[in-house]
């Protein structure tokens, strides 16, 4: 997909919101390596997109995470919280659930991990995600049959 190399041209301007998926799974959250662009590529970030105009937060993860991993989710509650990315742009993140569907990495990613609690650190977040992972993380299901809480 074209990348958009500007954000919001003066201060007045509201950020470009960047709606992204925890995505949870029998204990475990999806994290997704990004193929493009290149400053980008190699790290590992929750997959989704930038919101469209008309379009409501959960409507635009929906839309992303079909588009980009080829899965339909359930969106759930937003964490708490907003994260700079590059220069006019926002990340807020959403938890998600699986509906249907096997992730697949067909856009803008190379490679997908799900990881428990204790795998978050294994691979190289991008440095604008790692609170919102951090916080995604929190509220990880514990793994069932693991008897782990908290
Ligand atoms: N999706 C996503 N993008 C992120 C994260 N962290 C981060 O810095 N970004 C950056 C990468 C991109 O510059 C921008 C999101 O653009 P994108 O390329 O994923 O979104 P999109 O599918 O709507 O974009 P486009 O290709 O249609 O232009 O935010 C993240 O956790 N998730």
């Amino acid at each position: 997909m074209t990348e958009r190399t500007t954000g919001p041209t003066t201060p007045h301007d509201p950020a470009v919101v960047v709606v992204a998926g925890a995505l949870y799974d029998r204990g475990r959250l999806l994290a997704a390596r990004r193929s493009a662009p290149v400053e980008l590529a190699g790290r590992w970030e929750l997959p989704g997109g930038k919101l469209e105009p008309g379009e409501s937060p959960e409507e635009a993860l929906v839309r992303e995470l079909r588009e980009e991993l080829g899965v339909e989710v359930e969106p759930g509650e937003r964490i708490p919280g907003e994260w700079p990315l590059k220069p006019g742009y926002v990340l807020r993140v959403w938890t998600a659930r699986l509906l249907s569907g096997e992730p697949r990495p067909l856009e803008d990613h190379d490679a997908l991990r799900w990881l428990t609690r204790s795998e978050l650190d294994s691979v190289d977040w991008l440095d604008q995600d790692r609170p919102a992972v951090a916080e995604a993380a929190r509220r990880l299901p514990a793994a069932p049959g693991t008897g782990a809480h908290g």
